[in-house]
């Protein structure tokens, strides 16, 4: 189980002098939280450049989302989300030569159905203007891939062209991701709300209103990957998974067909690929060769 401290706990020289022991890591504990620490730097930085009000504003001219949603459900299934993905903590740069349109525009032709962005730039160097790049050279619908802890990014990601919304469980609470989820519906999007334990998977479904889920198979405190994650969160609440149709996909790991077909069988209507394609030459191909058994 994976616990984050939203915030960095700070303590004035003052008070420390004050010479009480206090027990307080103030180094992050792990990856998630220091990028969560981070965030919250990042977007007082973002919101000095440009309020909230004005940003609003933005939002009443910004072109309608696409249908995500409807993306996945299209047979045959399950349906590709392919990652634009320079390079990520664990791994690195993954990719040197990196043309974000170009391979958005390698995804559309090899027929995924969805994009999904990494904005954030200090860990994966991604970035916002990469979402309104791929914006206006593709017309699939686009996943805005951050780590949401503010509505603030929300609208930013409508204003950029997203059509979707990571909403990572593990880092917000039960309120915030009902609240972020209303807001990303009441935009006009869809939030895809990620867990990866079962714990996570049972409070997102005790909220009501969502309605695209992704599991991711990365452990996030040793980064490794493991498709089971997503047979076995499925297999203990598929019930009522199927009961509400809500549209499953598994994120993270998933290398050669016979992973796509493993979650297929699981019960997945959409995948979420990154590295595995990004680390081949020719992306059009790999998705090809990727998506063969899918019928
Ligand atoms: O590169 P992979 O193993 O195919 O994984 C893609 C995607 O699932 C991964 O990038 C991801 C899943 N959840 C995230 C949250 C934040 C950043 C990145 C991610």
């Amino acid at each position: 189980m994976v616990s984050i401290r939203r915030t960095r706990p700070y303590l004035s020289p003052q008070i420390r002098r004050l010479g009480y022991q206090l027990e307080l890591a103030t180094q992050p504990q792990h990856i998630l939280e220091e990028i969560v620490w981070a965030k919250e730097t990042e977007v007082q930085g973002l919101r000095e450049h440009l309020p909230l009000h004005e940003l609003q504003k933005q939002v009443l001219s910004a072109p309608v989302p696409q249908d995500f949603l409807g993306a996945l459900q299209a047979p045959p299934q399950p349906g590709l989300i392919g990652e634009v993905k320079k390079a990520s903590p664990s791994k690195g740069i993954i990719r040197a030569d990196f043309d974000p349109v170009a391979i958005a525009q390698s995804y559309e032709k090899a027929g995924a159905r969805c994009i999904s962005v990494l904005t954030d730039a200090q860990f994966f160097q991604g970035s916002w203007d990469y979402l309104s790049q791929i914006r206006q050279a593709v017309s699939l619908p686009l996943l805005c891939k951050e780590f949401i802890i503010y509505p603030y990014q929300i609208y930013l990601a409508r204003c950029r062209g997203a059509s979707a919304v990571l909403l990572i469980a593990a880092i917000l609470s039960d309120q915030d991701l009902h609240y972020f989820n209303r807001i990303i519906h009441a935009l006009g999007m869809v939030a895809l709300v990620e867990v990866h334990t079962l714990g996570e998977l049972a409070r997102v479904l005790g909220m009501a209103g969502v309605n695209l889920i992704g599991i991711n198979n990365r452990n996030l405190e040793n980064f490794t990957t493991d498709l089971s994650t997503t047979e076995s969160l499925l297999a203990q609440k598929f019930p009522e998974i199927q009961k509400r149709g809500i549209v499953m996909v598994s994120e993270s790991g998933i290398h050669t067909p016979e992973d796509v077909m493993r979650v297929k069988k699981a019960g997945v209507q959409g995948i979420l690929v990154g590295e595995s394609l990004m680390k081949q030459a020719d992306i059009e191909l790999a998705v090809q060769n990727l998506l063969r058994e899918v019928k």
